[in-house]
């Protein structure tokens, strides 16, 4: 990152309430190590994160696994064939046991644990929970992070771990858990504040934990624009998620968020959340808030992505926490294939596009672009062509962003055509394929690498297989993919688009494999 970057973030540590930094003296604030740049022979990942401050024990190898996966049919079968109920599941629970079995006992996989969720000390309440959202066994996050965040007395945490994984049921198992289960909302405060950088984010963490607290007494308040008004009562639910600005104005304009409770304070996409601008701002605002009002409150920070400059700041914002890091050559998953289009100019990526889609039966897929209007511009062409596509940008109204999302979770909507803001987070697990319209780029207009894996982390889903197709149209932007490619070390194949039956086949191959 740029030494501008570096000394905007080194400003705002000042910032930093002294009363949050108590625990452990603040690191100096030093630019980053230089990373180091893996290439095409960069030794392949093992998905093995390394834990320091900590002492989770390693996981032996090879371990057997039976996961069972519950599927809902129509009572007697399938209703547009003969098949049984109990013949469809046998096949279907059969195939998707196998792949994850193997890859959950595979120790080099990010999903393999040596653990049950048993080992791990949960209330029998949350297990029951987890359970019942089809979850067997623990992943390697989970595992390792869970013993280390529900240790007391309490310690701050910073995790990594790549996109898919299972960070969400890492901090919100840890949300439910500090939670006394004998107390009954309403409360008068509040007690795990959770913020993310998105409003769809913010959303779907909260079905989450609403999902693995089913079997508990525990209530929610989602804190976005438009969910709450001056002069309602105060909030009465013990975890409440939400963006962090809104926060701000329910504690401070509103005065219906009473923080004095908090045991733990979460920021999903963490490096996202502390990065300079408005959002890292307001990041540091609620956090000298929660740290004056609460006493020693837990903070958590996970993400799949800390550039160097980022963590050294999380270190200050969450002092002597336990740390999970990967190593730079483990950030990628695998599982996506990973492919470039080479085109002549801007308006032949549009063309490539719509016969793109012209040629495969996708599952799902998201195309990512630069801009709100390019968004709304190609949905509209592709719609008239009779593609099903929709767009989603910060530009829309929330009702309108809320409907977007909801009818491509549901599956109604095939193609999601957006910006930036649904980059991080969202679990979409029949997305197949990520489109790069546009490549990521920095707020300087350099490649970004960081945003480019969590674009792509859209797909290949907890062990699922996944595409991403990057377009590129001019030497500039050829070198944009390069310097990603470089910074990430794993092969990015070109695709002929001149030859559709080749571009077909081999796009097919790789969603089959
Ligand atoms: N132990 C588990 N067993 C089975 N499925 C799981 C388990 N843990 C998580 N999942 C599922 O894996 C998917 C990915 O999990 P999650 O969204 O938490 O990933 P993440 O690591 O937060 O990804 P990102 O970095 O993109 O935010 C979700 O659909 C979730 O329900």
């Amino acid at each position: 990152m740029a030494s501008d970057a570096v000394s905007s973030l080194s400003a705002r540590l000042s910032t930093l309430d002294p009363s949050g930094e108590s625990k452990t003296p603040p690191a100096a604030a030093s630019a980053p190590a230089p990373a180091p740049e893996p290439t095409e022979s960069t030794p392949p990942a093992t998905g093995e994160a390394q834990v320091e401050n900590g002492d989770a024990a390693e996981p032996p190898q090879g371990e057997s696994i039976c996961v069972i996966v519950h599927i809902s049919l129509a009572d007697g079968g399938c209703p547009f064939c003969d098949a049984t109920a109990s013949s469809l599941l046998e096949n279907l629970s059969h195939e998707v046991q196998v792949t994850l079995a193997d890859q959950q006992a595979d120790p080099n996989s990010p999903l393999f644990s040596a653990k049950t969720f048993e080992d791990l000390n949960l209330h029998p309440n949350l297990l029951k929970g987890i359970y019942k959202m089809g979850y067997q066994k623990p992943s390697k996050i989970q595992e390792k992070a869970l013993p280390l965040l529900l240790q007391n007395p309490a310690r701050n945490m910073i995790g990594q771990s790549q996109s898919g994984t299972g960070k969400t049921a890492a901090f919100a198992l840890t949300m439910l858990s500090r939670i006394d289960m004998d107390l009954k909302a309403p409360q008068a405060s509040s007690f795990a504040v959770c913020i993310a950088p998105s409003r769809e984010l913010a959303m779907q963490i909260l079905s989450v934990v609403q999902r693995m607290g089913e079997y508990t007494p525990v209530e929610c308040f989602f804190a976005g624009k438009d969910s709450w008004t001056k002069g309602m009562p105060k909030l009465t639910q013990q975890v409440i998620i939400g963006t962090p600005g809104t926060m701000i104005d329910m504690v401070t304009k509103g005065r219906v968020l009473d923080l004095r409770e908090v045991k733990v304070f979460v920021l999903d996409e963490a490096d996202n959340m502390l990065e300079s601008g408005s959002m890292g701002d307001q990041s540091i605002t609620l956090k000298n808030l929660i740290t004056k009002m609460a006493k020693d409150p837990q903070i958590v920070l996970f993400s799949a992505t800390f550039a160097d400059v980022v963590r050294n700041f999380a270190v200050r914002f969450a002092p002597g926490a336990n740390e999970i890091r990967l190593k730079q050559e483990e950030l990628s998953l695998d599982a996506i294939k990973q492919f470039f289009m080479d085109c002549d100019n801007e308006e032949h990526k549009y063309e490539v596009l719509v016969e793109l889609y012209n040629l495969l039966t996708i599952g799902q897929s998201i195309i990512f672009v630069k801009r709100r209007d390019t968004a709304d511009e190609i949905a509209r062409r592709m719609s008239a062509e009779g593609h099903k596509v929709v767009s989603l940008h910060g530009k829309l109204e929330t009702t309108e962003r809320d409907a977007v999302m909801e009818s491509f979770r549901d599956g109604k909507t095939k193609v999601l055509i957006t910006t930036n803001v649904i980059a991080r987070g969202i679990d979409i697990s029949q997305v197949n394929m990520v489109v790069n319209y546009d490549l990521p780029l920095d707020a300087q207009n350099r490649p970004d690498p960081e945003t480019y894996l969590h674009r792509i982390g859209r797909t290949g889903r907890f062990g699922r297989q996944g595409v991403s197709i990057n377009f590129v149209h001019d030497r500039r932007s050829f070198e944009n993919m390069e310097a990603i490619r470089k910074a990430l070390g794993k092969p990015i194949v070109r695709v002929d688009t001149s030859d559709f039956e080749q571009m077909e086949a081999t796009l097919k191959a790789a969603l089959k494999s």
